[in-house]
């Protein structure tokens, strides 16, 4: 096929080859090849003769733009970018307007939340962080609910553990998020990241003229909001396909949501199911984790059923203190980043400095994981950045710093959305981070050991104290 990839197997041909028309859904546990084929797919689609045309692989951030671009042809049917990058191109043509996006939505729902305080200060729900009215907003006009009979009355099906907002709650949150679009318009902003998607479905819904793209692939597809996802299905034809590929196990963006609130019209779903990244000792931890209490929920999930070769047991590593856990993560992954690639990944930047340089003493090359990231190598080297910068990625070898039960769940998470929920999430974005690793794993802690990996007796990894 022209890609230095592995060709499919099994249901990954199902999936790479048939159905060119319509809508296909991909659930695959993780490593099980959904990124590689959604690279297989847009390159067929793009260029198979008779069915081939223009073609859009999209996914979530630039980086992983990045990465897919390193994996792919080129071919001039085939285009890869962010969603925002399509909905922001599509705007920019209907309206023949440039399209600017408001960057500072933090600080204007922080002021729209203190005002509504100042009218409501008796009211429990107005107290909670702002993390939580941000994630609120974000499911609202992610699933396209902004009219206020609608929200207030809760008729859309929500998914998590958290319990529900009671309707009086849900008034003071929409009168929150009035006064945010107020703020915004007041700025001379129409769109955010959020509600771009929105305006492009709406427009796609009433546009006649030809469509761009002929098909749509989408890799990353849970962190998608269902807005997005209905805009992106507007995108194509009639004669056009849109393959969505996710796994909601790695769902780390907001409020979970399903695949079935996309609107999508599939008459199957198909599962990968066969892990090809990870040993079966990191996956064994990985499967493990998603089988605890906290991390099940009515999502989707895919039981893997089987892995790659056999590695060394994961190692958890007790150190004496903080700095020290970023001294020996720097050093093993320095003395492993000689031959193969390395990753040290954490919850937070917020040690990101300290590491780099721990890391700038050796003679190995280094790389921040982030959006901006211009040039995906295959090379041996350290990686560094969050667990969330490193989605869809892999590594050889793995290091976590910071798996103490004071920083996993991030108290900031429990803080807007209390223990239970804060757990759920938060074993998913330790879950992404496990997965990266195709055969050593390394967690380091300092204090008690974070409530959200498997019981310390079990056989799953080996312990080491210095
Ligand atoms: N059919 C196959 N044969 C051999 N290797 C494969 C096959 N499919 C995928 N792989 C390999 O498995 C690894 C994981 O693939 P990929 O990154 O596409 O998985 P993924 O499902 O997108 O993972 P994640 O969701 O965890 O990011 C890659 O190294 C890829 O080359």
């Amino acid at each position: 096929m022209g890609l230095s990839l592995p060709d499919p197997k099994g249901h990954q041909r199902d999936v790479v080859f048939l159905n060119e028309r319509g809508h296909c859904v991909v659930l695959g546990t993780a490593g099980s090849g959904k990124t590689t084929m959604a690279v297989h797919r847009a390159h067929y689609l793009a260029t198979a003769p008779g069915i081939g045309g223009r073609t859009l692989l999209v996914t979530f951030n630039k980086a992983l733009v990045t990465y897919l671009r390193g994996m792919s042809a080129a071919s001039t049917n085939l285009q890869i970018e962010t969603y925002h990058t399509f909905a922001r191109g599509y705007l920019a043509h209907r309206t023949k307007a440039s399209v600017r996006i408001c960057k500072s939505k933090k600080q204007m729902v922080e002021r729209a939340l203190e005002e509504t305080r100042v009218r409501h200060p008796s009211r429990a729900v107005i107290h909670r962080p702002l993390d939580f009215f941000l994630d609120e907003l974000h499911w609202m006009v992610g699933h396209g609910i902004v009219d206020q009979q609608a929200y207030v009355e809760g008729r859309a099906r929500r998914v998590g553990r958290g319990r529900p907002l009671q309707q009086p709650d849900r008034e003071v949150v929409f009168e929150v998020y009035q006064r945010y679009v107020q703020l915004r318009a007041e700025a001379g902003y129409e769109y955010d990241f959020d509600n771009m998607a929105s305006t492009v479905l709406g427009a796609l819904k009433v546009d006649p003229t030809k469509r761009l793209y002929r098909h749509v692939v989408v890799d990353e597809g849970q962190d998608f909001t269902p807005e997005m996802i209905r805009s992106l299905a507007a995108a194509i034809p009639g004669d056009g396909s849109l393959t969505f590929f996710g796994d909601y196990a790695q769902q780390i963006y907001g409020s979970r949501m399903s695949w079935r609130a996309l609107g999508l019209h599939v008459s199957n779903v198909v599962e990968f199911a066969h892990n090809y990244r990870n040993s079966r000792q990191v996956a064994q931890l990985a499967q493990s984790l998603s089988d605890m209490p906290h991390f099940k929920d009515d999502v989707d999930l895919v039981q893997p059923t089987g892995a790659a070769a056999d590695g060394p047991k994961p190692t958890i590593l007790e150190t004496a203190g903080k700095e020290e856990q970023l001294v020996q993560a720097a050093s093993n992954a320095l003395a492993l980043g000689a031959d193969r690639q390395v990753a040290i990944l954490m919850r937070t930047r917020v040690h990101e400095d300290k590491l780099r340089s721990l890391l700038d003493r050796g003679r190995v090359p280094i790389h921040r994981l982030h959006r901006e990231l211009a040039r995906w190598t295959d090379e041996p080297g350290v990686f560094y950045g969050t667990y969330s910068a490193a989605k869809g990625f892999e590594f050889d070898s793995v290091i976590l710093p910071f798996c103490d039960a004071d920083e996993l769940p991030k108290p900031s998470e429990v803080e807007a959305h209390g223990l239970d929920e804060a757990k759920a999430r938060e074993a998913r974005q330790l879950y992404v981070a496990i997965t990266r690793a195709r055969t050593d794993l390394i967690m380091l802690h300092s204090s008690k050991l974070t409530g959200l990996l498997p019981q310390e007796m079990s056989d799953l990894y080996v312990r080491v104290s210095l």
